[in-house]
This record gives structure tokens, sequence and C-alpha cells, in this order.
């Protein structure tokens, strides 16, 4: 880990590139054993002076298409500063009426429809680890956001959704758009697989603020989603989504440094410590070595 200890990453999507009610203290870009991240990875303090890591997933300036988000380097640079806790944002679409856009949506579980054509893991080419994945989010980071639906009335929450991922970059056809509803599907992005995959490995408790912007293509007699409407919602969510990050990110520091441990942040420290099949003697010595970048003396 750097000497930066900033244990509070957030990561922008689709119109949220920077958070202009944050004090810049300073820009750093971090060469990980994977590269570079998406862009400069912006330091920047609350008015409490906590201190948080902003990255933009696409770039600032989204020049990244979803297949082509460095998610490794994201993830890993992100770990090497210090983040305990990740804060995603993402622009989806609903797959269900009562999800209206501007509606914020706190997802618990993930139907992967990528198709395998995005690094997608820590553990290949000479280590072998197996990463639980069955709660795809921190259960009580999603608490944590959804208990503060009553600070803020203006926005409608909600919870225990089921978000669905795909490839992209164009937009679903009408009958995958009712497919994906009809496996029990609520909301669909492009982003949040490998990302949460990547957080679990990096044992980085990780939860996604899905923010309603469309109705995708399952709705009869509406035109299906373009990315006009998306960003047009975008100017409503993303100024939402600075308020009420301003909230949470104080709420978070002060859950990580509780002595009480109310709420707990930290259960997946160490949770993949014991995850390597590979026999100590076969696993690559230079995949150990980049290893120790994200999970220090684990392998
Ligand atoms: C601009 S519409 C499609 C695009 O929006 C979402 O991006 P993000 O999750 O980064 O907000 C979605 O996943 C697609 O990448
Ligand atoms: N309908 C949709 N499908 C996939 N990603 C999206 N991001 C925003 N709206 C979306």
């Amino acid at each position: 880990m750097s000497p930066e200890n900033i244990e509070i990453g957030i990561i922008g999507g689709s119109g949220l590139y920077h958070l202009d009610n944050l004090t810049i203290e300073r820009k750093v870009n971090p060469e990980t054993p994977w590269g570079f991240p998406s862009d400069e990875i912006i330091i920047a303090r609350a008015s409490s002076g906590v201190k948080v890591a902003f990255l933009a997933r696409h770039g600032k300036g989204h020049f990244l298409n979803p297949s082509e988000v460095p998610s490794k380097a994201n993830i890993a640079a992100l770990k090497f500063l210090g983040c305990k806790v990740i804060l995603a944002f993402s622009a989806v679409g609903s797959l269900r009426e009562e999800i209206a856009p501007t509606h914020f949506a706190i997802p618990n579980q993930i139907i992967d429809r990528t198709k395998g054509i995005r690094p997608s893991t820590y553990f290949e080419s000479g280590l072998v680890a197996h990463t639980s994945f069955a709660d795809p989010f921190d259960n009580n980071l999603i608490d944590l956001v959804y208990d503060l639906r009553n600070d803020f009335p203006n926005i409608t929450f909600h919870k225990n959704k089921t978000l669905v991922c795909m490839e992209g970059p164009a937009f679903s056809t009408r009958a995958e758009s009712n497919m994906y509803r009809s496996f029990g599907g609520d909301l669909i992005n492009m982003s949040v697989v490998p990302e949460a995959k990547l957080a679990k490995e990096a044992e980085i408790a990780y939860c996604m603020v899905c923010m309603s912007t469309d109705y995708d293509a399952w709705r009869e007699n509406s035109e299906g989603v373009n990315v006009e409407e998306v960003m047009k919602t975008m100017k409503t969510n993303s100024e939402n989504a600075r308020l009420l990050l301003a909230t949470l990110i104080d709420k978070v520091h002060f859950s990580l440094n509780d002595k009480e441990g109310t709420v707990n942040l930290n259960s997946l420290v160490g949770s993949n410590r014991y995850s390597c099949v590979t026999d100590k003697s076969k696993r690559d010595p230079e995949l150990v070595k980049k290893l120790d970048y994200i999970l220090p003396g684990y392998f």
C-alpha cells in the first residue's frame, strides 16, 4: 500500500466525471502491474476533511467504451492508494415500471451477460484462486447507503434489486430487454462486471449506486433508449449523486473508524487468504509479485 492511505474510493460513470462540491487536492496516476487506470485519480477532500480518491470510469471526456475500461488497473490503483471501500456510480436502464428515471437503486445481485472479452480476474496465468461471489456487493455498505434515504426526500431509493450487465456498447433489443425481465433482472448497465468481481478479489467493500436514466427497450409503446435520453436524465441524477456523496462519505468514514464497530465494512479483509488452489511449487513467482500490489504477503 502507498503512504496515501485514502480509505474511500469513488468511481463515477456516465455523466459523473467530477465532484464539484469536493476540494481537489491533487491528481495521481499510479502505474499498477496491470497498467494505468482509466484516467488520473483525483484526491479530494469533503467539507469535513475526509479524503477520497475519485476516478472517472470511462475517463474524463468519456473516451473508453464499457468493454475497454481497464478495470484491473482501476481497482488495483484504488486498493494501492488505501481504499477499503468503493462507492461506484452508474447510469442504468430500468427493467421495472416502479423504478422510474431519476430513481436511485442499490442492487444486491448481478446477472452477468458480458461476453468474456473483458479481463476479469487477477487470478490467472500462474496462480488460480476462487473468490466467493454469491453476494457480489457488500451488504452492510448497501444498508448504509439505503439508510440515508430519509435524509434525501427528493430522491426515491430502491434496494434488493438485480442488475444485469450486458456487453454493449449498443443497447439491448426489445427481445433481450424482455428476456432480462423474465430472468428476474430489475436494472441494466454495461459496467458492473468485472468491476465488482475485481473489488471482491482485492477484498474491497463495494456497492453500486444505480441511477435510473431510462426504461431500456421493453415497453411496447415507447421508443427504445438512446444516449440523448440517458444524458438528459443524468443532469438531475449527477446533481443528486453529489449531494448524496457529501453525506455518504462522512458516514462511511465514521463506520470505517468506529471503535464500536456498529457497521462492519471490513468483512472481506482476509477473505482471499486461503482462496488459492495452486500448489506453492506451481505458482508463477512473477504473478505472486504482481499480486503483492493488492494482497501483500498472501501468496
Ligand atoms: C451512456 S449510456 C450507456 C453507458 O452508461 C452506463 O455507464 P456507467 O455505468 O459508467 O454510468 C452503462 O454501463 C454504459 O456504459
Ligand atoms: N438501457 C440501458 N442499457 C444498458 N446500459 C445503460 N445505461 C443507461 N441506460 C442503459
